[in-house]
């Protein structure tokens, strides 16, 4: 599939971004970055130094500058996994609009993020407090943001990793033919 372009992974965390950006990658043969590794490997420093000493705010100003550089990559075309907040700043929801990539909203109920993030302890905003609630919160405010960037929405709660990749892939040739359908229809108008 040579006609893909860019492929940028938004939701919520542990809706399935890295894991599914992976298999996605291995599939289309491409490079697969996730923008939290990135951001740790350009400040040398994992994401819960970075929101210790620098804040939420510090954290946002490093994966605004990642998301720029990501979205400038000048290799093959490539699959990106991103952080589950990259939708909060209008800049970089301008930025994921304006470029030429295919946005995947993987959505994934608060219960389903609630289990899938229960087992690892790096995700410093679910750290303090009640993390159901703090799930619950967020998914308020950013549902309709992941939605307002994506051209394509894979639900993947009652699924199995490959089998919410094969779907997403499925869902991005539609896209991506519905696209080209409508591109002839005003070309030949
Ligand atoms: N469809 C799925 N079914 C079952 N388990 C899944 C599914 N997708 C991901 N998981 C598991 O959920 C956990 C979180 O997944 P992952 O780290 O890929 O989420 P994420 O969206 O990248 O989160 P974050 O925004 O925090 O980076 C992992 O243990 C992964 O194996
Ligand atoms: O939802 C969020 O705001 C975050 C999700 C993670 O992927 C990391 O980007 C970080 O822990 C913040
Ligand atoms: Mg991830």
């Amino acid at each position: 599939m040579t006609n893909v372009p860019n492929i940028i992974l938004v939701g919520p965390m542990g809706a399935g971004k890295t894991t599914i950006g992976r298999l996605l990658s291995q599939s289309l043969a491409r490079e697969f970055y996730d923008s939290d590794k990135v951001i740790e490997e350009n400040a040398g420093a994992d994401i819960p130094w970075i929101f210790d000493k620098e804040g939420e705010e510090g954290f946002r100003k490093r994966e605004t500058c990642t998301l720029v550089q990501m979205l400038n990559h000048q290799d093959d075309r490539i699959v990106l996994a991103t952080g589950g907040g990259i939708v909060t700043r209008d800049e970089n929801r301008k930025l994921l609009c304006d470029s030429n990539a295919l946005v995947v909203y993987l959505y994934a109920s608060v219960a389903q993020q609630l289990h899938r993030t229960s087992k690892s302890n790096h995700r410093p905003l679910l750290q303090n407090g009640n993390p159901k609630a703090t799930l619950k919160k967020l998914f308020q405010v950013r549902d309709p943001l992941y939605r307002e960037v994506a051209n394509v929405i894979v639900e993947t709660d009652s699924r199995h990793p490959k089998s919410v990749a094969n779907k997403a892939l499925d869902a991005i040739k539609r896209h991506l033919k519905t696209e080209k359908t409508l591109f002839n229809a005003n070309v030949n108008r």
